[in-house]
């Protein structure tokens, strides 16, 4: 059984209800129609009830009846939740007129409706950016317990066997943190080495990326990459990481041994955690276009509930494993 296959068994056998608020958006619909045809998860949808069995009907989708339906403007627990939204952002001054509007919102509802404990998990981006994905998640949900600092990982399912784990690497920050500062950093890879071993069940041996290896550049971004690993090192003390390693030297052995002889992650890296969002982002997108690798995410880390975008390019495909994986870290936070 591949990964993927492992994910999707995990989710079936304790199912959790994902609430997909682009709920009229085709690609979802589609997902959401396997997901249940296959049991994968309960599916709550939200948007207009009759728009989304008309879409459904004309799609030939037959299992959207199996869906819970939520419409964002008429819901029975509208007072309820905005009730707690005051309460989550009185400090930031959200009024009642406002949380009001926002509870309309179906990306802040789908937030709403998990830290309520009407939903487990949520996944969005299709339609909309990460930026609008991610605030109402960074408002109510917030960070778990201890971490500061959200970042976006892809599983990369590569063409290329002899890097990784047999090809399978992970990918952070892609989607979302711009420039983090060391402390920042560290902290996406010890995320990122969570993500690593909850997900993919490996060990995780992460490099630390730069443009410099081992000093063969001076700049106040390389310093930037070097402190990052040695405040993770501290943070986790059984990190297996190195830095700073341009990616050649993270990825292939004779490299690695040439440009950082002794180090334990040079030439066998499987998480490279890259310095900024730019290099993250356009580098996930260029091994995933150009390279025809399958990437899996943004699976968010750090997170106090499973929440997770999609890009908008997202397949049918995307959507349905991302759900999995979202099914798979409920379970996991329920379990610690
Ligand atoms: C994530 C992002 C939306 C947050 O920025 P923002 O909307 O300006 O929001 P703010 O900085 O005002 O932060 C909103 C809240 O989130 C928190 N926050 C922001 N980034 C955070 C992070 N990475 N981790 C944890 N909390 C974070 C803030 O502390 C703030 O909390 P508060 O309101 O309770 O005080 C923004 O950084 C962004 O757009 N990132 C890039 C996303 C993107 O386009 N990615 C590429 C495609 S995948
Ligand atoms: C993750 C990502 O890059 O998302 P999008 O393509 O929607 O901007």
């Amino acid at each position: 059984m591949n990964l993927l296959e492992s994910i999707i068994e995990r989710a079936k056998a304790d199912k959790q209800r994902i609430v997909l608020p682009e709920g009229t958006e085709e690609r979802t619909l589609r997902a959401a129609d396997l997901i249940l045809s296959n049991g994968i998860a309960d599916i709550i949808l939200l948007g207009d009830e009759q728009s989304i069995k008309e879409s459904a009907k004309k799609m030939g989708l037959n299992n959207i009846d199996k869906a819970t339906i939520v419409n964002p403007k008429e819901h029975t627990k509208k007072k309820e939740y905005t009730d707690l939204l005051v309460e989550i952002r009185k400090n930031k001054g959200m009024t009642f007129e406002k949380a009001s509007s926002l509870v309309e919102d179906p990306l802040y509802l789908a937030c709403l409706m998990i830290k309520n404990g009407d939903a487990d998990g949520e996944i969005a981006g299709a339609q909309n950016t990460t930026g609008d994905v991610l605030r109402p998640a960074l408002q109510i949900i917030k960070t778990l317990p201890g971490v500061k600092v959200v970042s976006g990982a892809f599983i990369m399912f590569t063409q290329t066997p002899q890097y990784g784990e047999n090809g399978i690497l992970l990918f952070a920050d892609c989607a979302v943190m711009p420039n983090p500062n060391a402390e920042e950093l560290a902290s996406i890879a010890v995320s990122s080495a969570k993500t690593m071993q909850s997900l993919v069940n490996v060990e995780p041996r992460i490099a630390m990326l730069s443009f410099s290896t081992k000093g063969s550049a001076d700049h106040e971004m390389v310093d930037k990459v070097r402190e990052a690993t040695d405040l993770a090192k501290k943070m986790d003390s059984n990190l297996l990481i190195d830095g700073e390693l341009q990616a050649d030297a993270a990825l292939v052995p004779s490299v690695g041994s040439s440009k950082a002889p002794g180090s334990l992650i040079a030439g066998k890296a499987n998480v490279l955690v890259f310095p900024s969002l730019e290099s993250g982002n356009i580098g996930y997108k260029l091994v995933q276009r150009l390279g025809n690798a399958q990437a899996v995410g943004p699976v968010l880390q750090g997170m106090a509930a499973p929440i997770n975008d999609l890009s908008r390019g997202c397949s049918v495909e995307d959507i349905y494993n991302m759900v999995a994986i979202t099914a798979n870290q409920a379970i996991g936070l329920k379990k610690n």
